[in-house]
């Protein structure tokens, strides 16, 4: 039985304590999230630091994400760019994203975030508009899970060559590997991965962190 080591207790803390690059900004966003309702949709602190180095390794200056939520992860993938850098954000929510945007506002990095609140497929699509197929560096996608094949086909036309489309939620709580599992977002997440396993036109891994995250690396 191939297992993947579970990450909790004395461990947990072990991990943090040597790994977790963390600041009080950071840290209150999750804490006021924390007491919120959907409170896990937020991505966890380690995730989000990958997510900033994954940035800096492809040296990004402009990204986009789909599903900003409270603003956690937009607000690592904002820091890891550049000052002239841009981030588009997608969501559907006001009132979510109204908080991220006090948390950009206070770690100086509203400039550099655009905020669309619309149904993503309308802003990514409205992107591709504008001509910023091929000119984003990284992209992160983590919205409603039966969207997850159109926005991961709208970010590949947007990514560059040796880009990056992140992923998340790919492992959904192990549903995808129950095969009696029928519901449409579990069916979404399984029919992607199945998609992406095949795909040639990126190179591709598994970050086991948090609830999945691929990462395609356009070629
Ligand atoms: C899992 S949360 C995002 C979490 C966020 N990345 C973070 O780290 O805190 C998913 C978000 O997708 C948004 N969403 C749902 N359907 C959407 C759609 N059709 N277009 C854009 N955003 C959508 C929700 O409002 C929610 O904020």
């Amino acid at each position: 039985m191939k297992s993947w080591p579970k990450i909790d207790g004395a461990l947990a803390d072990y991990v943090d304590g040597n790994w977790l690059r963390d600041s009080p900004l950071k840290r209150r966003l999750r804490e006021e999230t924390a007491k919120m309702p959907g409170a896990g949709m937020q991505i966890s602190a380690h995730q989000g630091q990958q997510i900033g180095l994954l940035a800096r390794a492809v040296g990004a200056r402009r990204a986009v994400e789909v599903g900003t939520f409270t603003g956690y992860s937009a607000l690592c993938i904002a820091e890891a760019l550049p000052e002239d850098g841009k981030l588009w954000c997608c969501d559907v929510s006001e009132q979510w994203t109204q908080i991220g945007k006090r948390y950009w506002k206070e770690a100086g990095l509203e400039s550099r975030i655009e905020l669309t609140v619309a149904p993503a497929l309308k802003t990514l699509d409205w992107l591709l508009a504008q001509g910023l197929a091929g000119q984003i560096d990284l992209a992160f996608i983590d919205a409603d899970k039966t969207n997850y094949d159109a926005y991961y086909e709208r970010c590949l036309k947007l990514v560059r060559r040796g880009g990056l489309v992140l992923i998340d939620n790919v492992i959904w709580g192990g549903s995808v590997a129950n095969l009696a599992d029928k519901d449409a977002d579990t069916e979404a997440i399984r029919a992607l991965n199945a998609k992406l396993r095949k795909d040639e036109r990126v190179d591709l891994t598994l970050f086991a962190v948090g609830d999945g995250m691929t990462c395609a690396l356009k070629r």
